[in-house]
């Protein structure tokens, strides 16, 4: 089978995109087998669409608090969810993986594939990652339909993050004991024209959430 990309972006688009370029295996004698059910099949038995929800920002922004606060509203909602966040990826499938540049990009490649089988699956996937550069969250939206990827910025100025530290990680960054600290030593690109843009200290965990339950209703996919 052809590419399969079918986002109509070509801002977006799969081909362009310099991660292909970079795989240092070709795979020319992989053929798909087509299956008999599809993803609307799927998602029909679900009573909602499928999509990503593609959490960003720094870390100590939010993207935990807000991804486990809006899945369990979801779920109250019988809408089928999976989060995807540093305690099933990072100690699992990518627990090879450590902070430098290249390691953070090959960490967001998997999770956008592995996202992109869940909307497959007919879920809604939440993501909740730092996800530092355009490149490869342009990548995760090039995988899916243009309507399935929903870039939420979680704005939250570094100062906030690093007065917060729920981890303690800012102090031991700033004394040299952590090295390539997102936003201290290591780079943060912050989206461009994210679908949701929300600034936590300006609004509570709730009004967050309730911000992307709006949106998801105005798309009607819930
Ligand atoms: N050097 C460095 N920089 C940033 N973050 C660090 C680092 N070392 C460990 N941690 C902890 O790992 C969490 C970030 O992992 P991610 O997979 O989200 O990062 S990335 O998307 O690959 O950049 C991040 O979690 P959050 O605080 O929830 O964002 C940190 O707890
Ligand atoms: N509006 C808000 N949204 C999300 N978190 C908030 C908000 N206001 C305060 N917080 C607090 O900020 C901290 C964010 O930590 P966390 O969710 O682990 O961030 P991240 O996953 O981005 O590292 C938590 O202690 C949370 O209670």
């Amino acid at each position: 089978m052809k590419n399969q990309n079918n986002n109509k972006n070509p801002k977006y688009n799969i081909q362009n995109s310099k991660l292909l370029n970079k795989s240092k295996i070709q795979n020319f004698n992989i053929v798909y087998h087509p299956h008999k059910i599809t993803k609307s099949d799927r998602s029909k038995i679900k009573g909602h669409k499928p999509c990503i929800i593609w959490l960003t920002g720094l870390s100590g922004s939010g993207k935990s608090t807000i991804a486990n606060a809006l899945e369990e509203k979801l779920n109250r909602m019988h809408v089928h969810t999976y989060l995807l966040d540093g305690d099933n990826i990072r100690h699992g499938l990518n627990k090879d993986l450590g902070f430098s540049i290249e390691d953070r990009k090959e960490n967001i490649r998997r999770i956008s594939e592995v996202a992109k089988l869940f909307v497959d699956a007919g879920l809604i996937v939440i993501t909740a990652f730092i996800s530092p550069f355009r490149e490869e969250r342009n990548y995760a939206r090039s995988l899916v339909r243009s309507d399935e990827f929903i870039e939420v910025f979680v704005d939250t100025p570094i100062e906030v993050c690093e007065q917060r530290d729920p981890k303690g990680l800012y102090k031991k960054a700033r004394k040299g004991e952590i090295k390539e600290f997102t936003g201290i030593d290591s780079p943060y690109e912050p989206p461009l024209s994210p679908e949701i843009h929300l600034k936590t200290d300006k609004l509570s965990v709730n009004e967050c959430v309730e911000k992307i339950v709006i949106f998801l209703k105005a798309k009607k996919i819930i």
